[in-house]
């Protein structure tokens, strides 16, 4: 290109008074000071061969937009921060190319100024998205780029022999997390349940958790904490006369992944009588190992579409059945193929053992560990309600009993698992079908936590009959974070450009601010207004709207690195083409969402 064909901008002269272009260039008054060669030499135009030709923003074909070199700031990391505080002193040429009037900043401060210094990437949550006012952490050259594909290793996934599809297939990981959604962002109408109180101390929006009608001793809901609106499950002891035990305190000390955390107890008179309250870490979508593997409600039918086998007497535990029907019951599991793959068992025990040796190494006991009060969420086991037995009996000390009890009470649950039935009283018809179905360490398991010799039994113990299968247990888990990652990060981009979107929407089309009416068609928001248009406004030659949505990630992308890669923006009258860098549309954005800010908190 021809350098004599770039002029020196002094305005006004240079730009016609009536171009809305003229108040984003009245902001820069210098004289240039840099020789036109030195001003060709930082522009860039190669990144997009086709500018100087083009004319139409509608024939704008993008380019190379997965290439780094494009795309990639120059040094982000170089770039003072101090430069975020003054707008860039732009100097600006401009070129008639056919009667259309292109504008360059040649300013090199002014294209990688803000260059991924403020990027959204490197702004936290909902801070970022209020106030705009990002950490000057490290930038990042990764927010200009699109992310890549699934990583090699990962894909396609498939269940490997030996661990259940059900568990670890990371499908499944999508739709847990929507059914989790589902529970917590549901709203309950409340109106349901006009005998609850409003508020219980912090807590508020007050649920019932028992699906069946709440016997009188305990009730069990989801509440929402009144400052920090966070979710929590309460257990409510009617009628309360004990004194809380400092066992109270140890368990809230208790941070185990395969237990229900104790966060707080309170006792209180909102439920019209004194009543003790233990608030626990409310997990969504929690199924008991009693519902998901031991009952049903359909009477007849023999398995549900989880494979959960129910027992047609499961609605009345209690009531007297014949002898036959516990053993059918087995005969039926068998013969319908619903016994659970040995390796759901053994990841169900892993988990509880783990639980059971934190609570017994914090010298505590479980004293409750049946099927009804261990509860599942995705392939994560949790014993829940830690702490009831202790708030209920104060005056019960011997700990050791206790612990072995709870080894009994898991060999019990093991069993019951192993069999898909609660009704186990026949243990030698049920220790037979275990010793055909499942391994002999799986047999040789229940057998010494079902031992009644005097000797005492400790959690560790079960390691070697564990084994090698902890490491079975360890692989899928770290397969279930790998799946996670892999979805974290083709999420993870999302919000870096909803943040965007969000700052565009807010300023773009806004009819007045500060009284002003002309505020988003002026300043810098007038070249925001332009990058709207040629963001979702272009048309291909013959007017059709061009649509492409990797040309739109792509941009935003760019926007979010404020990198030194140039876009053409035309004026509505199609005489002005204004080339700038992201950098300066990256500045000019923060500019004005700032002022948005700042109106939005300042007295009327
Ligand atoms: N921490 C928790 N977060 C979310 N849900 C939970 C939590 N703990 C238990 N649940 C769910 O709450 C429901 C009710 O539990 P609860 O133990 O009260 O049942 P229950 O069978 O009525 O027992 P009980 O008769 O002893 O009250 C169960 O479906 C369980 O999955």
């Amino acid at each position: 290109m021809d350098p004599s064909i770039f002029l020196q901008y002094s305005p006004p002269n240079g730009l016609p008074q009536e171009s809305k272009l003229v108040t984003y260039m009245n902001r820069s008054t210098s004289t240039p000071s840099r020789t036109l060669n030195q001003a060709l030499g930082k522009l860039n135009l190669e990144s997009s061969p086709t500018a100087i030709k083009k004319v139409f923003i509608s024939e704008f074909v993008p380019l190379n937009y997965f290439s780094h070199t494009n795309i990639l700031p120059d040094s982000p990391e170089s770039s003072p921060p101090s430069t975020l505080a003054s707008i860039p002193n732009t100097q600006v040429h401009q070129e008639n190319v056919g009667g259309t009037t292109y504008f360059y900043s040649t300013n090199s401060d002014s294209l990688n100024t803000t260059g991924g210094l403020n990027s959204s990437a490197s702004m936290g949550g909902n801070d970022a998205c209020m106030g705009g006012h990002g950490s000057n952490a490290g930038s990042s050259p990764y927010a200009s780029q699109i992310y890549t594909g699934t990583p090699t290793h990962m894909g396609p996934m498939s269940s490997k022999p030996g661990l259940a599809a059900s568990f670890y297939m990371p499908e499944t990981i999508r739709s847990e997390i929507y059914q989790r959604n589902e529970e917590v962002f549901l709203q309950t109408d409340l109106r349901q349940y006009p005998d609850l109180p409003e508020n219980v101390e912090m807590y508020s929006e007050l649920t019932p958790l028992e699906s069946a009608a709440p016997h009188s001793m305990a009730t069990s809901f989801r509440a929402a904490h009144r400052h920090s609106g966070d979710q929590y499950a309460l257990r409510r002891l009617h009628s309360y006369s004990g004194v809380a035990t400092k066992r109270l305190e140890m368990w809230k000390q208790i941070d185990h992944p395969n237990i229900v955390r104790l966060h707080d107890y309170f006792t209180t008179n909102s439920f019209g009588d004194h009543s003790m309250v233990l608030v626990y870490d409310y997990h969504p979508a929690c199924e008991t190992l009693m519902n998901k593997y031991l009952a049903g409600g359909g009477s007849n039918s023999v398995t549900d579409a989880n494979g959960a086998f129910h027992d047609p007497f499961s609605s009345d535990p209690d009531a007297p059945r014949p002898y036959t029907h516990q053993k059918n019951a087995m005969l039926r599991a068998v013969a319908c193929g619903a016994l659970l793959p040995e390796a759901v068992l053994w990841s169900l025990l892993v988990q509880l053992t783990a639980a059971l040796r934190a609570i017994h190494t914090a010298g505590l006991a479980c004293r409750a560990l049946d099927p009804t009060k261990v509860v599942m969420n995705g392939c994560r086991v949790r014993v829940a309600w830690c702490g009831v037995a202790d708030a209920l009996h104060t005056n019960t000390n011997d700990v050791a009993q206790a612990q072995q009890e709870d080894l009994t009470a898991l060999g019990r649950l093991a069993l019951a698992l192993a069999c898909r039935t609660i009704h186990c009283d026949n243990l030698s018809a049920c220790m037979d079908l275990v010793a055909r179905t499942y391994s002999a360490d799986l047999k040789n398991l229940i057998l010494y936590l079902l031992s009644t010799s005097t000797a005492r039994r400790s959690v560790t113990d079960l390691m070697p009959m564990i084994g090698a299968r902890f490491y079975t247990q360890v692989e899928a888990l770290e397969r279930r974070a790998d799946a996670f990652e892999d979805q974290l990060a083709h999420e993870i981009d999302n919000g870096r450009l909803l943040r965007i979107l969000i700052k565009l929407g807010v300023i773009n089309e806004r009819p007045e601010l500060n009284m002003d009416a002309s505020w988003s068609e002026t300043g810098d928001r007038y070249m925001l207004k332009l990058f709207r248009d040629y963001l979702f406004h272009s048309v291909s030659p013959d007017g059709r709207p061009w649509l492409d949505q990797a040309h739109l990630a792509y941009c935003l992308n760019q926007l979010d690195g404020g990198t030194s890669a140039r876009v053409e923006l035309m004026s509505r009258d199609e005489q002005s083409v204004l080339v700038v860098s992201y950098a300066e549309l990256k500045h000019c954005l923060e500019q004005a969402f700032d002022e948005v800010m700042q109106a939005a908190v300042s007295p009327p």
